[in-house]
């Protein structure tokens, strides 16, 4: 295992700080300190490097192309309804950030901050740690928030995010990354990739796509991935029959850190990625983050997975609990596994 520091670029006058980590075969993964941004996850398959996800190569460049590219969401991933919600029979109010609702966090989500970071390694496996310390008046939230961000890499390929939060206050915390993938040979699109979703209920949402409550059947529909389907089917079958144009939708899945919760590849079968989560909410969103024009068209090259409990959980009887108690840190893991087929 090796580890690397390199300064990315600045922001806000600040030093913005690129951390890799590189294991025995030669897979690396890079992390930044601004947003938690997942920059790069490269493997090496027969001499040929090959970025599974997309990243950008400066901080300009992410500003200018939005899209929480490879970002770390939170406190809260996805949507909360009307910007509030109670606890403990409090009503709270946070960010209204897009339309009605409250998004990704709110204006000055994780994925706006800058953390300190820390590089360590053990023999089999690298980490970079990033921590903030968060007041409650910095985002909106109750309660003063320290948080964890821990990337690991493995000699097997895996890559794991830890996110660790520990409150003063009763709060909320519901993290994830908002990774973009795109496994294929040439890249340009997701006509070449598949998909697979251990799920069998997807999330009905309203106008603002905030959830209302209520649990579909995926079976026998479009937006059924319990048998893979290649993303050009799904996309196609979406548009004859449900007149949709993206996918951008949550799956409740079951919790598990031993069977994946998803699983994606390229057509031709020569690498796949696993991904395991140990809460019960997946979203998919397919994109072209980087071509306007392609996005306005449909053209999609991307596809985001954010591993979560279900969004807007607080809101909505059996979705689960994503309250953060005082004096009881919650940590949650997200796993990518790479193999070649
Ligand atoms: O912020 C980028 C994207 O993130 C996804 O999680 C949301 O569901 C999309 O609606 C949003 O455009």
């Amino acid at each position: 295992m090796e580890t690397k520091k390199s300064i990315f670029g600045k922001f806000r006058g600040q030093d913005i700080v690129k951390y890799t980590l590189i294991n025995d075969s030669q897979t690396r993964i890079s992390v930044l300190n601004w947003g938690g941004t997942w920059q790069e996850f490269v493997v090496n398959e027969n001499g040929v490097e090959r970025n599974l996800i997309w990243g950008l190569d400066s901080i300009e460049e992410y500003q200018r192309v939005g899209f929480c590219l490879g970002q770390s969401i939170g406190r809260v991933a996805g949507r909360i309804g009307d910007a509030q919600f109670k606890i403990d029979g409090q009503t709270y109010h946070v960010d209204m950030n897009e339309q009605s609702h409250s998004l990704h966090g709110g204006k000055n989500g994780f994925n706006t901050l800058i953390f300190a970071g820390e590089l360590s390694q053990e023999a089999d496996s690298a980490n970079i740690t990033l921590s903030k310390h968060i007041e409650a008046t910095d985002d909106n939230y109750p309660g003063n928030l320290d948080v964890q961000i821990k990337f690991t890499l493995n000699n097997n390929n895996r890559v794991s995010i830890e996110f660790t939060g520990d409150t003063d206050s009763s709060t909320l915390f519901n993290p994830t990354n908002h990774v973009y993938w795109n496994l294929t040979d040439d890249r340009t699109s997701l006509a070449q990739q598949w998909l697979q979703i251990h799920s069998i209920n997807r999330l009905e949402f309203d106008v603002e796509k905030v959830p209302t409550g209520k649990k579909l059947a995926l079976q026998g529909t479009a937006y059924d991935f319990y048998k893979a389907q290649s993303m050009k089917n799904a996309l196609e079958r979406l548009k004859a029959e449900d007149g949709g144009l993206e996918f951008d939708d949550a799956y409740e899945v079951t919790p598990s850190m031993g069977e994946p919760i998803a699983i994606l590849g390229d057509t031709a079968r020569q690498r796949q990625v696993e991904i395991y989560s140990d809460r019960n909410g997946l979203i998919i969103y397919t994109a072209n983050p980087f071509d306007p024009q392609k996005q306005a068209l449909h053209q999609y090259n991307a596809l985001a997975t954010e591993a979560q409990t279900l969004p807007d959980a607080v809101n909505h009887e059996g979705f689960g609990d994503i309250i953060l108690r005082p004096k009881q840190p919650v940590t949650h893991t997200i796993s990518y596994q790479y193999s070649v087929q």
